[in-house]
């Protein structure tokens, strides 16, 4: 209902619904005081029933990983019965619909999509994490054709770290790893890097390695681990695909071995990188002051409600700044003008 809405009032302002997300609706939103737009993640905590944990999962992951490939999130908001997740709008729609427009994609661009995909993978697995729901829908495009890694409702962060085996089966059939169809104990990260394989076949042929309308044949067919390549696929990236889909996750590709790979490496010097460059611990003086006249609060007040990382209002503009300023655009907050945009 339009009430429990209100909490939004001033901060955004809410429009159409641009999609659907499992337990959740996504409206697209305008942030008042940059006027740039954003993606808002609504969820119903009555309807969530034990979905909640999960929620709370992707809430925490999210809050962790800052990544130039990882949709951002930029504040969450909770009142009673509903959670407001703020993300990183991605007009680009899903990877998944980029690749049906064109059948496939050439190596070239295949390449430079999947070396970001490695980047956030690796980024996520050095944090200790694992995806576990590596397919083309859950990767967006931006307004300058980045790919934005979304959807952390299923990431697990094992207590004991990524050597401790996972047990929940989750994830799209076509893209999980044998062991874990077949319920045996699994790694996260190395299912993950299986999933790669079949995200990287997708790129490259356009339709899935292990395809079947019947489940259980799906599953003999990804157990066998047997797959047929095109005539299209060069060598390297044949062998590259024979290192991701591998049916003994001992003998799978590791995610630093990938950083290096042969096929990925083709036209680059450098190896993949997955630090976040930009996450150097100082922050940024020009959107700092520019937050603190605006709010008329020391600067001193502004940098410790973003280093507190409670994801508020300020903190959000304090991004949202951010990006404007690599993009080259305003980060002026006159209090008396109209949105920046
Ligand atoms: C597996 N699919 C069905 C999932 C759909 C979900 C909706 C998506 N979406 C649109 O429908 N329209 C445009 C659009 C634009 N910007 C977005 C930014 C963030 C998210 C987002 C981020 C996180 Cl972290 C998350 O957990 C969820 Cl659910 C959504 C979705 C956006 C989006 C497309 C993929």
């Amino acid at each position: 209902k339009s009430s429990s809405y209100a909490v939004l009032e001033g901060q955004y302002t809410l429009h159409e619904t641009i999609g659907t997300g499992g337990f959740a609706k996504v409206k697209l939103g305008t942030h008042v005081l940059t006027g740039d737009k954003v993606a808002i993640k609504i969820m119903d905590k009555r309807l969530l029933g034990e979905d909640l944990p999960r929620v709370k999962l992707e809430i925490e992951a999210l809050k962790e990983l800052s990544h130039q490939h990882i949709c951002k999130l930029y504040q969450k908001i909770e009142i009673e019965n509903k959670i407001f997740l703020i993300l990183e709008y991605c007009p680009g729609g899903e990877l998944f619909d980029y690749i049906v427009e064109r059948d496939r994609l050439e190596e070239k661009e295949a390449r430079v999509f999947f070396r970001q995909i490695v980047s956030a993978v690796a980024y996520i697995h050095n944090k200790g994490y694992a995806h576990r729901d590596l397919k083309p829908e859950n990767l967006l495009l931006d307004d300058e054709q980045n790919l934005k890694l979304i959807d952390f409702g299923l990431c697990a962060r094992p207590k004991g770290g990524m050597e401790t085996h996972l047990e929940t089966c989750c994830g799209s059939p076509a893209y999980a790893a044998p062991e874990l169809i077949s319920g045996q104990e699994y790694l996260g990260n190395e299912a993950d890097i299986w999933s790669l394989g079949v995200l990287l076949f997708a790129l490259l042929c356009g339709y899935l390695p292990f395809d079947d309308d019947n489940v259980s044949t799906l599953y003999k067919k990804i157990q066998n681990g047997e797959y047929e390549c095109p005539f299209w696929l060069s060598q390297k990236s044949k062998q590259l695909l024979h290192r991701l889909l591998q049916v003994n996750p001992k003998h799978r590709i590791t995610v630093t071995e990938l950083l290096t790979d042969p096929w990925l490496m083709e036209g680059f010097t450098e190896p993949v990188l997955w630090k976040n460059p930009f996450k150097t611990s100082k922050l940024d003086e020009e959107c700092l002051i520019e937050l603190s006249m605006y709010y008329g609060k020391p600067r001193t007040v502004i940098v410790e409600e973003i280093m507190q990382r409670n994801f508020t209002y300020i903190s959000a503009t304090y991004s949202l700044l951010l990006q404007r300023k690599a993009k080259g655009q305003r980060i002026r907050l006159e209090s008396d003008t109209t949105p920046l945009r």
